[in-house]
């Protein structure tokens, strides 16, 4: 786990039991049993998890909203589960269902939240800059996705906090929206503001990060930058792999080529369906070259083949398996 000056979470060993459950026979059952984490001032802090992994529940606590079990949690210097409303003023939470009142309009509703606030985000600055002035004085519950989460968003930063909680920020967001929001969210970044980030969606997590932990079944699994862990080589639990980047070739030839023996090693090459192969593996020139020679010695010309890289998704995949939870 990293070790920041001043972190604005530090959360150590978590335990979390929930219970007595009917269905265990009045058993607590263990939801989170070792997860640690610190997020820095002005970095991206993405927690990632397949589901029930047991980010809500961590994320939750550190939030002051369930009471933890065990271990330690610092949130802004302080205890959540003991702080005041002093604490809480200065953290912002977007939640991925907004928690928004269905009734309230958003213009009267941000107005009334920038008024429990002695130093308020200027409310017509925050309308603007998420673009809310197209349905400022639309009713909640008649917004759309998109809408209704840059109003959560708007709702989490009118008090200007210094850390900011963001679960699944661009669900429901269009192009456009998306691009705003995460500009909002690097220039928030930017300025010193702490960001917590959980999402399913690897693509938003690979852009904003700067720190990823990974977490299953209610513990740590992996963690490091996403460079770091875009560098691991599939089925390494630690480390950076061999300095190499794992990439995957893909190519389109005639069906039935056979392979095997051409690559140095290192490369896996798979027919993933008639005529389309995949080579994955730290790739480096040689296996290009080999692979080169063996077209040109076998009169083999693909239709089509292109170079990837390596996304948070496979390494994703990669640590936290592909079964279903
Ligand atoms: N009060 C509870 N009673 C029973 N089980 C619970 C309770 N709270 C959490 N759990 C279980 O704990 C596990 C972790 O839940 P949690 O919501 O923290 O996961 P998550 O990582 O946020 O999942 P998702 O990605 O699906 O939102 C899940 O298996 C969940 O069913």
């Amino acid at each position: 786990m990293r070790s920041p000056l001043s972190p604005v979470l530090s959360i150590n060993g978590l335990v979390k039991d929930v219970g007595p459950l009917a269905g265990l026979d009045g058993k607590m059952l263990r939801v989170v049993s070792d997860v640690s984490l610190t997020a820095e001032r002005g970095q991206v802090t993405a927690l990632l998890g397949p589901n029930g992994a047991g980010k809500t529940t961590t994320l939750e606590c550190a939030q002051g909203l369930q009471k933890r079990t065990g271990g330690t949690i610092s949130l802004l210097g302080a205890d959540p589960a003991t702080a005041g409303a002093g604490l809480r003023s200065r953290v912002g939470v977007m939640l991925q269902d907004g928690g928004l009142p269905p009734s309230a309009r958003p213009l009267p509703l941000l107005r009334h939240i920038a008024g429990l606030y002695a130093d308020p985000w200027p409310v017509d600055d925050l309308v603007e800059r998420l673009a809310i002035d197209t349905f400022s004085r639309t009713g909640v519950r008649r917004l759309s996705g998109g809408q209704k989460q840059r109003l959560a968003l708007a709702a989490a930063l009118v008090g200007r906090p210094e850390v900011l909680f963001l679960d699944e920020p661009s669900a429901g967001l269009d192009p456009q929206s998306r691009a705003l929001v995460f500009n909002l969210i690097t220039e928030l970044r930017d300025s010193g503001m702490g960001i917590i980030l959980t999402t399913h969606l690897m693509d938003d997590a690979q852009r904003l990060a700067d720190y990823v932990y990974i977490i299953d079944g209610g513990r740590n699994v992996a963690e490091g930058t996403v460079q770091q862990l875009l560098a691991r080589e599939p089925g390494v639990d630690s480390g950076t792999g061999s300095g190499g980047h794992v990439r995957t070739l893909v190519f389109d030839a005639r069906p039935g080529l056979d392979l095997s023996g051409v690559l140095p090693e290192g490369a896996v090459v798979v027919e993933t369906r008639a005529g389309s192969y995949s080579v994955t593996g730290v790739l480096r020139p040689g296996h290009l070259a080999a692979l080169a020679s063996w077209w040109e010695a076998n009169d083999v010309m693909p239709a089509a083949m292109s170079l990837q890289a390596r996304s948070l998704e496979d390494v994703f995949l990669d640590i936290s398996g592909k079964d279903i939870r």
